[in-house]
This record gives structure tokens, sequence and C-alpha cells, in this order.
């Protein structure tokens, strides 16, 4: 896991902080056990994580395009996550229908166990993780934002041809 802070691509922490905390339409999760009480937006695309997953157009940001650019060059789908203070999210493996590194920035303060490592994860923190490693956050005592990038796995991408970012972007190309 290697570490960064979004100060180092030249984002100002408290302007990103300010621009999480005024996201509207924020949803929850409410059938997921192991997110329990976090909420969350997707941008680029949003995935319904069921089996098989849904994929759909999620929201634009031009801060999210800007930092995913350099967090996770063709990513495919932007996460922002909400913790209140006592939410945190139990051990798992992401979905089968991403690519399994994750490239993340912590906004607050929190402490991110992955395999037999735990890290205490700084404000405007960037990490980068496989996500097919058992890993959980633990519940947090301070208000506390991740977003996170990931990519999907084309064959995924190719099965939602007409509801999905790539397939915008390649029409705009063919155009
Ligand atoms: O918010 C975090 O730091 C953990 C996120 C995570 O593991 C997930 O959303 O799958
Ligand atoms: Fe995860």
């Amino acid at each position: 896991m290697n570490f960064d802070n979004i100060e180092d691509f030249g984002f100002d922490l408290k302007s990103f902080r300010n621009w999480c905390e005024y996201q509207s339409n924020m949803k929850s999760m409410p059938s997921s056990k192991i997110a329990f009480g976090r909420t969350h937006k997707w941008f680029g695309n949003e995935v319904i994580l069921v089996h098989p997953a849904v994929i759909k157009k999620g929201h634009w940001d031009e801060t999210v395009d800007r930092l995913g650019d350099y967090i996770l060059p063709g990513w495919d789908c932007a996460l922002l996550c909400h913790y209140r203070p006592g939410v945190g999210m139990k051990p798992h493996y992401d979905h089968s229908v991403f690519e399994p590194l994750v490239g993340l920035v912590n906004i607050g303060y929190a402490t991110f166990r992955i395999g037999n490592q735990e890290h205490q994860l700084e404000d405007g923190q960037v990490i980068k993780f496989d996500s097919s490693i058992l890993h959980e956050l633990l519940p947090v005592v301070s208000e506390r934002w991740s977003l996170s990038f990931r990519r999907i796995k084309p064959q995924f991408l190719r099965t939602y041809p007409t509801n999905n970012v790539c397939a915008t972007k390649l029409k705009l190309i063919e155009n």
C-alpha cells in the first residue's frame, strides 16, 4: 500500500472537505449489512451491488474527474461515502464486478485494516489497496468521508453498452 496526500496533487484539503460536506443526494444502502448507516453517491458509473451487478450512469463532477485521473487513471466509477461517528464497514471483499485495485481518498480520520495490517489514515491521505484481500473500516470517532475509485472489469462494461460512461465516451469519439 502506498500513501500520498491530495495536497501532493494540488488539491486544497479544506475545499475538498467542503465539497464533501455540501454534496446533496447522498443515498443509504439499507440492505447492506457490512456498511450499515453509511450514505453514498456514485460518480462516473453507478454500480448497484447485487448479483449480477447493475451498471447505470452516475453523477458527473469536475473535481472527481480530475482527482481520479491522478489517483487511478482509467477509473470507471467513484464512490463517495459519508460515515457518521460510530459507523464503519465490517470485514468484506469488494464485489467481483470490480478490478481489485482501489484508489481511495480519506477525509477525516479512520482506522483501516487489510489482511494482517492496520493503518491509521490521516486527513487527505490517498491509499491504494487490493480489495480482493479481506478489509474493514473500524467505526469512526468523528465524521469521515472516503472517495474511492475503481475500474470495472471490461466484460461487465460490455454487458451494458447503452448506459455506461465508457460507451458514452466512445459514442462521442465515433461522432
Ligand atoms: O470507506 C472506506 O475506507 C472503505 C470502503 C470500502 O472498503 C468499500 O466501500 O468497499
Ligand atoms: Fe471494500
